[in-house]
């Protein structure tokens, strides 16, 4: 099959989806040649060139490599970090897949590939039937899975890629992103994920203190089929 994207989830909401999304666009962009990044629906908007924007948008625009519109790299923007379903609500708005998926079908065909990152972590609710799963299963794109490596994610990350696979998707791999500085065994934790995921792991991310991490120096390791015309 023909690769044209992928969708990334996390363990949990602030587990580094953005950083690593961005460092796989970076990373893609070595193979490809229009990579764009997109955030179906973003919940929590800051100040913004006299606007408001999502932050996650405006990563992920400068880690790609083409410019797209607003309306298709970023078609649902709602003002509160609380899950979208609340945050839609407090918005008076209530979500479809259709705008998000009309939106990602404009952008392909603008893109040679499109990495597409939810919000917070695989079932987090859209509105009262649907999950952010259930997008990434219309999109039906390869899942990464990246790790937030704290006390707790083990049990996080399996049940997230149990859920993948129940719910038909692939997962084409997972990063192993560092986010406490003081985890104890933590390469002891990868290890038992490395066995247990059965997935490739595409990079460790170590931990970077503030000004904080700068997701064009990460190693990231493409799955083979993922490498494109320039490689
Ligand atoms: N390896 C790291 N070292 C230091 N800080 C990190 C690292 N990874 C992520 N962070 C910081 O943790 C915070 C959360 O990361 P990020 O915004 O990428 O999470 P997320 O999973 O995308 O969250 P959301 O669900 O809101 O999209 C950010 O401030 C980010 O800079
Ligand atoms: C606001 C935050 N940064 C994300 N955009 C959304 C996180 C939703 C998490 C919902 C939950 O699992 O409880
Ligand atoms: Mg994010």
């Amino acid at each position: 099959m023909v690769f044209e994207g992928c969708f990334v989830t996390g363990t949990d909401t602030g587990v580094g989806k953005t950083l690593v999304s961005a460092a796989l666009l970076h990373t893609l962009a070595r193979h490809h040649a229009r990579v764009v990044g997109m955030k179906p629906v973003a919940a929590g908007l800051v100040p913004h060139a006299g606007g408001w924007v999502a932050e996650d948008a405006l990563a992920l625009r400068a880690a790609s490599s083409v410019r797209v519109p607003p309306e298709l790299d970023c078609p649902v923007a709602l003002p509160d970090p609380l899950s979208p379903h609340l945050a839609a609500r407090r918005a008076g708005r209530l979500l479809d897949l259709a705008p998000m998926l009309d939106a990602y079908r404009q952008l392909r065909t603008l893109a040679d590939v499109a990495l597409v990152e939810g919000a917070g972590g695989w079932r987090v609710p859209l509105n009262d039937r649907q999950t952010l799963a259930d997008l990434a299963v219309a999109l039906g794109l390869p899942v990464v899975l990246v790790v937030g490596l704290r006390l707790g994610c083990l049990n996080h990350a399996l049940l997230t890629a149990e859920a993948i696979r129940r719910d038909g998707l692939t997962l084409a791999g997972w990063v192993a992103n560092s986010v406490d500085p003081d985890m104890a065994c933590r390469d002891e934790n990868i290890d038992t994920l490395r066995e247990r995921l059965g997935a490739p792991l595409l990079g460790v991310v170590p931990w970077q203190a503030p000004p904080g991490p700068d997701a064009r120096h990460i190693a990231l390791q493409l799955p083979q089929a993922w490498q494109g015309p320039q490689s």
